[in-house]
């Protein structure tokens, strides 16, 4: 028989997601309620019927993971154009990023608008960004992994980009980045929803 283990914390139900809103509409943070004990910890990193019932994807067709040799690498700002808009589950599984989204949605209360997510492998925390929303991240530490899962499947043709630094959107990061591709360098400044 192995060695009996005590819940150091005696907590009943179900480890619940939390749902934490930005100031972007429909984006959210996503907090575990990590159950700990002398092994270490067991947590819910996402669930159908809590994010339905906050209007939120419950779908996700593709995963991906995004390695990040150095601090201070920058992915993005990236979507996809209709009709696969997606919507991203990002999460931190090593070391730390400052994850963005920009609200391209004109409809939207908080067009234009954006919000980071501080993304930590230890917290083990996620940030929900909605369909129509372009997203990207600079890494705080090195060896900076980040799992993505995806609402759409990969689109080639309808991958689009807009500019980390664009004024249209003034994103106030952490420091300036130190890596980026050539791409991600020359989007052009962004010119509304038509370009
Ligand atoms: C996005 C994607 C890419 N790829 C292929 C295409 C390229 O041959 C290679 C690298 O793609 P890319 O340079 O676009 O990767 P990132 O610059 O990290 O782009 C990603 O970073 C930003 C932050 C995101 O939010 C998206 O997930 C994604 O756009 O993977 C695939 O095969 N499937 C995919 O879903």
């Amino acid at each position: 028989m192995g060695r009996t283990v005590r819940r150091t914390r005696a907590r009943p139900g179900d480890p619940a997601v939390k749902l934490i809103p930005t100031a972007v509409s429909g984006a959210m943070g996503v907090e575990v309620d990590a159950h700990a004990d002398e092994r270490g910890l067991f947590a819910r990193t996402f669930c159908a019927e809590a994010f339905g019932a906050h209007g939120l994807a419950t779908q996700f067709v593709q995963c991906n993971t995004s390695h990040n040799r150095l601090r201070g690498t920058l992915r993005g700002m990236h979507y996809q154009a209709a009709p696969k808009e997606e919507a991203k589950l990002v999460r931190a599984t090593r070391g730390r990023a400052f994850d963005v989204a920009i609200d391209l949605r004109p409809a939207s209360i908080s067009y234009l608008q954006w919000a980071a997510v501080e993304l930590d492998s230890e917290r083990r925390n996620a940030f929900y960004i909605p369909p129509g929303c372009a997203h990207g991240f600079l890494t705080l530490t090195d060896e900076c992994e980040l799992f993505y899962m995806m609402s759409e499947s990969h689109a080639p043709d309808l991958a689009r980009g807009v500019r980390w630094d664009d004024p249209a959107f003034a994103i106030d990061w952490p420091f300036p980045p130190l890596v980026m591709s050539e791409r991600d360098a020359m989007y052009e400044d962004y010119k509304g929803a038509s370009s």
